[in-house]
């Protein structure tokens, strides 16, 4: 399982090396050092071969004594390297002076902010950015933000960018820039980022990809975490998804919530994709007056008249429905009706769209009416309509590093809605009431801008419910379907519409052995 660590999660595992005697931090900071250099001579080849030339900024933290290490080990290769120190010297930490000490024995180190900016020095290179990383505190001033910027002036066009550990001025926890006091956010716009152990929170949340460029993490021999405390990286579905024979009826049967006439689009597609990943049935639960439309818009899918709470009650009476959507075109009065009776059933449910929506005067009503056994898939406006304070706390200036995050948040929420809520986006978060938390992003080699596209929501509700209704529990099915959505937008490709991705699912399963 891969995981995402804050700042302080990385601090302990460092800590833990150090009580065991596993490694001493001059261990680490070497092997660090040398994660940068391979990492980037991996990235440009022709950096192997012929030796360049680097431009160092280190910081006055542990961050700027990997820049010291990466600095010497560059020069011993040959290259032309320039190293620049934001601070004094007698300021570093003692793993982060022995390597300036080191370096000094090698070449000279420049006072930063700079009395006079570095020029080029050639048409290429590799600027390094050693200023902080997990112990950014505070935002980047006006004199280091200076110093940044003068580095992406003419004559660094043709230059790489590579960020030790993280792009400073970005939060090791949250992804998010840090606000300075006079209001700025700078930070370094890396090409590659270069972590250690385990990737950050940092790296995929927010901001962080945008900022890291591509992301690479070098093994400095600590030993993997086991606190319960950690974020799971989403890269595969969380159980096998092949089909182990039976009935139709062993394979659940999933009710999806329909809209009104010219409405039933949204419910239709979430429907389709609760079959495409193995429901044994779905129906459509629609209003008389758009009975005409469904019916001449499925096949697979069934259809029954629902108009108002008791038509469903009176169907959840047979169990074998054991999964409900609702939201997805639903419309607030609808849900309003609907949604009440669908909880009251006590089966697995996705809420999604209007069916959050329609709270958003009365959230404590919704969250006392739901049970373990649901999914909330809101997307930011939603969120912020049921969980307005906590929404607040992340559009805001974070002012301080480590700042709150988007996983601090949906885990806040998941403990009030006292079940599963996915918040979505190219960083998707979801987290159990307990606290389990995991991130599903769209970002690096898994990009998949064409995913914002009208309807792609509905889909990823429709999948979880087919999920469930396949009997897979809430936190599982979650995860899966998010993965799975992402995996049919990639086979698809640019051109995307919601309508493609059931489409693109067989394929899809049929790639992971379902
Ligand atoms: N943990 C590990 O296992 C390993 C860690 N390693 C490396 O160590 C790095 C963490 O080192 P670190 O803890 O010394 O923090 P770092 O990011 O260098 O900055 C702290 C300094 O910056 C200062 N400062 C903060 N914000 C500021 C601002 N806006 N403007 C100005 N100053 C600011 C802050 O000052 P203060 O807030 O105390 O006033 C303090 O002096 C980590 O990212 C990785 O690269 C590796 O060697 C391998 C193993
Ligand atoms: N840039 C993006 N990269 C990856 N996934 C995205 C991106 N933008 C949106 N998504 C995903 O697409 C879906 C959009 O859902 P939603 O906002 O509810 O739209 P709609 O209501 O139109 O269906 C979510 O699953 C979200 O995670
Ligand atoms: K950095």
């Amino acid at each position: 399982m891969t995981v995402l660590l804050t700042a302080r999660q990385m601090r302990d595992a460092e800590q833990a090396a150090f009580a065991s005697g596993a490694a001493t931090g001059a261990e680490l900071m070497e092997r660090a050092g040398e994660g940068v250099v391979s990492a980037l001579l991996n990235s440009w080849g022709e950096l192997a071969v012929v030796p360049s030339r680097a431009i160092i900024l280190c910081g006055p933290g542990n961050n700027g004594g990997d820049g010291f290490v990466i600095a010497r080990l560059l020069a011993r290769r040959g290259w032309a390297v320039r190293v620049f120190l934001l601070g004094q010297a007698d300021g570093l930490p003692p793993d982060a002076r022995l390597n300036h000490d080191r370096w000094c024995t090698m070449g000279d180190v420049r006072r930063l902010p700079f009395d006079t900016p570095p020029q080029p020095e050639g048409p290429s290179g590799v600027v390094v950015d050693a200023l902080f990383g997990t112990g950014l505190t505070r935002g980047l001033g006006p004199e280091v933000a200076g110093v940044l910027e003068s580095l992406e002036a003419q004559g660094f066009e043709g230059w790489y960018r590579v960020a030790v550990d993280l792009p400073s001025g970005l939060c090791a926890d949250s992804g998010r820039r840090i606000t300075a006091e006079d209001g700025t956010t700078a930070a370094f716009r890396a090409d590659l980022t270069v972590s250690f152990h385990a990737a950050k929170l940092g790296h995929y949340l927010d901001e962080g990809a945008e900022f890291c460029g591509a992301l690479a993490v070098a093994d400095i021999g600590l030993s993997p975490e086991a606190t319960p405390e950690l974020v799971r990286l989403v890269q595969a579905p969380a159980l096998p998804l092949g089909k182990r024979g039976g009935h139709k009826f062993d394979h659940g049967h999933a009710l999806v919530l329909s809209g009104g006439f010219g409405r039933t689009g949204a419910a239709r597609l979430a429907a389709r994709a609760a079959l495409r990943v193995g429901a044994g049935l779905v129906t459509l639960g629609v209003p008389g007056a758009a009975q005409m439309e469904v019916a001449a818009q499925i096949t697979a899918l069934m259809m029954r008249r629902i108009e108002a709470a008791d038509d469903l009650a009176q169907m959840l009476e047979d169990r074998r429905l054991n999964a409900l959507c609702l939201g997805p075109g639903l419309g607030a009065d609808r849900a309003r009706e609907l949604v009440p009776a669908a909880l009251a059933a006590g089966r697995a449910t996705v809420l999604d769209a209007d069916a959050l929506s329609a709270f958003s005067d009365a959230p404590d009503a919704l969250f006392s009416a739901l049970h373990p056994g649901c999914v909330l898939t809101p997307h930011g406006g939603e969120f912020a309509r049921l969980f307005p304070d906590l929404s607040a706390r992340l559009s805001g200036p974070a002012r301080r590093g480590p700042a709150v995050s988007r996983v601090d948040m949906v885990r806040a929420a998941a403990a009030r809605a006292g079940c599963t809520v996915l918040l979505k986006g190219p960083d998707t978060v979801i987290a159990a009431p307990d606290g389990d938390a995991a991130v599903h992003a769209a970002v690096y080699e898994r990009a998949t801008p064409w995913l914002a596209t009208a309807g792609a929501g509905d889909v990823l509700a429709g999948l979880i419910c087919g999920l469930m209704a396949r009997g897979v529990d809430p936190w599982r099915a979650a995860q899966t379907a998010t993965f799975l959505h992402v995996e049919a937008a990639r086979h698809h490709g640019p051109g995307l519409i919601a309508e493609d991705l059931p489409e693109a699912l067989p394929a899809v399963l049929r790639g992971l052995g379902a």
